[in-house]
């Protein structure tokens, strides 16, 4: 299985390369050359299976000889043990034809640790075969740097550097980042967005004397590996709900693009999803461009949703990639575009994405009444990025059973559910002394030098 970049300038690489290679070295993003499709036999029996099964059976082939089978088996059995509920990724019901995939039952309790302890696993056994150490840098609005702290703290061959956008994540999700301990993980409280935070992350990959001298690698959606582990959910829901026989929607609370782009590719390898909808805070960007074809920032709004503040949505890069057939250097001229302020989309990559993707988005207020009626008819207490979900599943619930992704624990925003219920969600008792620990955090410029010269200095040796 060959890996190749949505810019058409890179080397081709296998899996194992491309996960420890994070960002193309044309600044482009890996993707498989072929997806790999899987039989309707093949999906049918999935169904029953643990999670942890069916993630080999949907991951396996992807893989190519990186991992022997039972070395991957390994890895995915350590991945998933510290998760708090045995399915993994429960499904509840919310209406008559509405359901919840609770994604927050890991040790984070976001979503982002299905991949992000996978690829804790999958890392380090690689680099226990070569005896590298490399140096990570990822950029957070919240979730995914704290899946990180917990995946990677502690290892004597990673250096963890996680750049966070000062005073715009929770404080639940700040203290997840700056309260381990351990000498290797390095909170970075950057002037600025998560735009920012990700445009320098991405800025120290296209450094390639900065990137070869620390040997860079990434853990944020641009790395494969984060997006194939989140295929996996798509498949284990959709099965206990009658696929293949019975098709699913799916409604994904967006940001990055990471995790509806994983939707995507599960429909690629032959699940059939009816409806994947896109739900946006009002950080509305990827709605707007669906609607218009107008791809345009306007600086990233703070909401009560704020892991979802992102107007510049890395893996969309993806999605154009096929939307544009697949041509390198169309992509690589739209993203010109974009450092500039945005692009207009041609009217045949409009038409596929309009056909592939549905979407809506979501108001502070809607989120806050969302959080209200889930609570008051189901009981379920919805975290704010869910709620945006639920709300805008209800717009596009069809005959098909309707899949809406909750990305985040509530007791990780407990500022927003008490504004919709009067009432804090309580954090889960492993994490009740969150806030009796010590924090540990630098305050960093949006300087891409000032940011080099923190992660030299903390690496050399
Ligand atoms: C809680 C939560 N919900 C939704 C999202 C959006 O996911 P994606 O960036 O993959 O679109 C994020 C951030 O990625 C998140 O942390
Ligand atoms: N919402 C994310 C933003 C980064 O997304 P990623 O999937 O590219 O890592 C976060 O919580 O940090």
């Amino acid at each position: 299985m060959n890996y190749i970049s949505t810019r058409g300038a890179a080397p081709v690489l296998t899996f194992g390369e491309a996960m420890m290679t994070g960002l193309a070295r044309d600044g482009g993003l890996y993707v498989p050359e072929t997806v790999p499709v899987m039989a309707k036999a093949e999906i049918a029996a999935l169904a029953g299976l643990t999670y942890e099964e069916i993630a080999f059976r949907v991951m396996r082939p992807f893989l190519g000889d990186t991992f022997r089978d039972d070395e991957f088996r390994e890895l995915i059995a350590k991945a998933y043990s510290g998760f708090g509920h045995a399915a993994r990724a429960p499904l509840v019901q919310l209406g008559a034809n509405h359901f919840l995939l609770e994604l927050f039952h890991g040790p984070t309790l976001a979503f982002k640790d299905f991949a992000m302890q996978l690829i804790g696993q999958m890392m380090q056994a690689a680099l226990a075969k070569t005896g590298e150490r490399i140096t990570i840098v990822g950029a957070t609005s919240g979730d995914t740097g704290s899946a990180a702290m917990e995946a990677f703290r502690g290892l004597s061959n990673v250096d963890l550097f996680i750049l966070f956008p000062h005073g715009r994540v929770s404080d639940v999700q700040r203290r997840q980042m700056t309260t381990p301990s351990e000498a290797n993980v390095h909170a970075l409280a950057m002037d600025g967005d998560f735009d920012d935070c990700q445009a320098r992350v991405k800025d120290m990959f296209n450094d390639f004397a900065f990137r070869d001298g620390v040997r860079l690698a990434g853990v944020n959606s641009i790395n494969w590996a984060r997006v194939l582990a989140q295929v996996v959910y798509y498949f284990s829901s959709a099965v206990s709900l009658g696929a293949p026989e019975r098709a699913v929607s799916f409604t994904v609370p967006t940001g990055n693009f990471g995790d509806i782009f994983a939707g995507y590719i599960a429909r690629k390898m032959g699940l059939p999803i009816e409806q994947l909808v896109i739900a946006t805070n009002h950080n509305d960007i990827l709605d707007r461009a669906m609607r218009s074809g107008a791809y345009k920032t306007d600086g990233v709004k703070p909401s009560i949703s704020p892991s979802m503040d992102i107007q510049v949505s890395s893996n969309f890069e993806r999605a154009l990639f096929d939307a544009y057939g697949r041509d390198g250097g169309a992509v690589s001229q739209l993203m010109a575009e974009l450092k500039a302020g945005g692009f207009a989309i041609s009217q045949g990559a409009l038409q596929m994405l309009r056909g592939t993707f549905a979407s809506g988005r979501c108001s502070e207020d809607e989120t806050i009444a969302t959080i209200r009626h889930a609570f008051a008819t189901t009981g379920e207490v919805l975290c704010p990025h869910s709620a945006v979900g639920v709300k805008v599943a209800g717009e596009h619930l069809g005959a098909v059973p309707m899949i809406t992704l909750a990305t985040a624990h509530p007791a990780k925003f407990p500022d927003a559910v008490e504004a919709a219920m009067g009432a804090r969600p309580a954090l889960p008792l492993r994490m009740g002394d969150l806030f009796d620990r010590p924090e540990r955090m630098t305050r960093v410029p949006n300087d891409l030098a000032a940011l080099q010269a923190v992660v030299r200095e903390r690496t050399a040796r």
